[in-house]
This record gives C-alpha cells, sequence and structure tokens, in this order.
C-alpha cells in the first residue's frame, strides 16, 4: 500500500502508515454457511476498538483472520500494509494475541512459560522476569501454571502476548471471570499500550467496561458489519434517548414537572427518590431549557445513550428483519455459543 491521504478525519489526514489493520470486504465461509459477510474495517494505530456482537456473530472469526490462522474465503486483511496470508513470522511479531480460553503448559511455572515464549520470538528472557514484576507476579513466578487463579492467568495470558512489543493486540473477551480489580488492572494495561501507539481490538461482552476505553466500536450480526464508529457518532445515527434523573424534588417541583406538558411526556418512572425523564435527542434541548431556566433545577443528572443501548438497538434492528423475512434467513447456529477445540488448540498461544 502506498502512503497517500487515504481520508480525512475532523481534524486530521489519514494515510496507509496510520492504519494498523485494514479489511476489504472479508467473507469467511464453513461449507455453505457463511460466518462473515463482506466485513470492511480499519484500525488506526493506538486506537482501541470494541468488537462487539451476539453469540456466534463472527468476532473470533475476524479476530483468527486477523492473526492469520484461518484464511478468508474471499476479501483481504492487511496488517501494517502487509497481507495477512503472506507475512513472514518476523512480521508476525507485530501481532499480539491473548485467546478467549487461555491454555497454558500447566506444569511448567510462570517464569518458565514466558522464557520459553520469549526464546520461540527471539527475545532476550530478561524480558519475562520484567514482565512478571510489571504484571505483579514476581511473588508466582515459581509457581507451577495449575496454581494459578483466572486473573493471574489474564496477567500472565496478556504478558505473553506483548512479550514482542507488538504494534497490534487482539484481545478475545479478556475480562471474562475477572473481579472488578483485575479487570481494571487489565483496562490500564490496555491503556499503556494504546499510549504507546499499539492498535488493541477487544472482543467482548462486557460493553460497560470496554465504553469508556474504545475510541470506536465494530459491531457485528449474523456475520455482518452492523454498524462502525465512536460513541457520539454511535448515538448520533442510532438518535436514541438520553435519560434524566431528578434527584431530591420537592413535592411543589414534582408537581410541576408532572403538569408541564414538555416535561411529563418524559416520565418514565417515578418513585420516591425522584423521576427519570426518558427524552429524545429532539426534545433534549427544550426539556433542559425547561429544567435550568424554568425551574431553576440543578439537582439532575443526564445519562446519554451507552454502548449497551447502542447495542441493544442494532441486535434489535437484526431481529426484526428475521422477522420480516419471508423465509428464515438465520443459520441454526448463528446465535449459538460455541466450542472450536481444534482452532482453539492450534491458537492456544501464538
Ligand atoms: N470451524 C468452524 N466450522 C464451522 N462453523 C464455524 C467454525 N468456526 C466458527 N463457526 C461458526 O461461525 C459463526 C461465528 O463464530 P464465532 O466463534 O466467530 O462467533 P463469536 O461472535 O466469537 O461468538 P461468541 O460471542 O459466542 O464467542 C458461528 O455460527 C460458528 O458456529
Amino acid at each position: 500500500m502506498n502512503n497517500q491521504a487515504v481520508t480525512h478525519s475532523a481534524n486530521k489526514v489519514i494515510t496507509h502508515s496510520d492504519i494498523a489493520v485494514k479489511a476489504i470486504n472479508v467473507v469467511k465461509s464453513y461449507n455453505q454457511f457463511k460466518a462473515l459477510q463482506d466485513v470492511s474495517f480499519d484500525v488506526l494505530k493506538g486506537q482501541v476498538i470494541a468488537l462487539i456482537g451476539h453469540n456466534g456473530a463472527g468476532k473470533s472469526t475476524l479476530l483468527k483472520l486477523i492473526l492469520g490462522l484461518i484464511a478468508p474465503t474471499s476479501g483481504q486483511i492487511f496488517v501494517q500494509g502487509h497481507n495477512v496470508g503472506a507475512m513472514n513470522a518476523q512480521q508476525r511479531l507485530s501481532l499480539g494475541y491473548l485467546p478467549e480460553n487461555v491454555s497454558f503448559y500447566d506444569n511448567m511455572t510462570a517464569l518458565e512459560l514466558l522464557q520459553y515464549f520469549a526464546k520461540l520470538k527471539g527475545i532476550a528472557p530478561a524480558k519475562a522476569n520484567t514482565l512478571l514484576a510489571e504484571f505483579g507476579l514476581e511473588a508466582a513466578k515459581n509457581q507451577r501454571l495449575n496454581t494459578f487463579s483466572k486473573g493471574m492467568r489474564q496477567r500472565l495470558g496478556l504478558a505473553q502476548a506483548i512479550l514482542a512489543n507488538p504494534q497490534i493486540l487482539l484481545l478475545d473477551e479478556p475480562t471474562v471471570g475477572l473481579d472488578p480489580l483485575a479487570s481494571a488492572f487489565l483496562y490500564q494495561k490496555i491503556a499503556q499500550l494504546k499510549a504507546q501507539g499499539c492498535a488493541i481490538i477487544i472482543s467482548t461482552h462486557e460493553l460497560g467496561l470496554v465504553q469508556d476505553q474504545m475510541e470506536r466500536a465494530l459491531i457485528l450480526g449474523q456475520g455482518r458489519m452492523l454498524a462502525a464508529g465512536s460513541l457520539a457518532s454511535l448515538r448520533a445515527a442510532t438518535e436514541l434517548p438520553s435519560h434524566i434523573f431528578l434527584h431530591s424534588l420537592s413535592q411543589a417541583q414534582r408537581q410541576e414537572v408532572l403538569s408541564e406538558p414538555i416535561l411529563s411526556a418524559c416520565v418514565n418512572t417515578s418513585s420516591q427518590q425522584g423521576l427519570k425523564l426518558t427524552i429524545a435527542p429532539s426534545q433534549k434541548a427544550a426539556v433542559l431549557y425547561h429544567l435550568l431556566q424554568k425551574m431553576k433545577l440543578v439537582d439532575f443528572s443526564v445519562e446519554p445513550p451507552s454502548l449497551q443501548d447502542v447495542f441493544h438497538h442494532y441486535m434489535e434492528s437484526i431481529m426484526d428483519s428475521v422477522c420480516d423475512a419471508p423465509a428464515p434467513i438465520l443459520s441454526p447456529t448463528a446465535f449459538q455459543a460455541t466450542s472450536m477445540t481444534s482452532d482453539l488448540k492450534r491458537e492456544s498461544m501464538t
């Protein structure tokens, strides 16, 4: 790929050299079943991307295609400008991967495991010690891995994934089963890697966690790209309502809200704690004006649509298309969680 400008974002010209991963019209079929259909997107260097979709939407398939573990049926994927299928071992070191089910050699210690992978990747063994300290595993470094908790395994998995200083990091469900502190630790590491220019793609169902970390979300449904963009652009595209919570209302204020047509039409729930209003984007300015200027209220909070709300919107849209269709368009497997033992064996540690 040459380095001509490919697009203009709001304040920056984006060139090919800014692109870490590029997918062009990617299709992946398993016999007659299309796990991915016509998927195209770019991921820029230093961006965190949330890859979200229902069970069986094609997220893990997409990660395996980017890693080159499986080949597309048609279409192309470029990593750092290289066609994935033609990348050599050295170029592949630019990719780091934390699989959904990290499987280790359980009789090894943490230190032995990282040193083993360091050797495979041609990295100085001393890096293993540095990473174990960085990931809070120093004290457990001589412990066998069959004694590691889920959180310790995930930390070690991430340490393994970044051993070769990858420019692109692919994380498949990195926070499943982790306690809030362990999840926060993982996202703290992700933020550090992003600050160093690493592009990070996180496949996850934990939308509340990823929402504040991501630049963009890619939303997959039934193998298709349903939407892609920042949370702000997805909010604008979906025109979902916001919620306003009115706290500590006096009896007189509550009465005023309920008798004012602009406000009363928006009341969603009423409880002793206050009132919850649900407001379409077109009503937001008028409602806020009324609350602030006319009622002089300050004790309220505004909650814009979350990534979860956006996700629900797109999932409902595909369910509607299923209901409207004259014949079933869903593969029986499309909404199933799957176990792909053979693939996982291959991808257990790349
Ligand atoms: N090797 C395979 N052979 C046949 N079908 C497959 C294979 N791998 C994946 N699939 C199918 O492709 C679809 C997408 O699977 P994939 O694992 O990518 O979904 P996912 O979005 O990661 O799901 P989950 O959220 O449950 O992990 C599913 O319907 C799955 O059954």
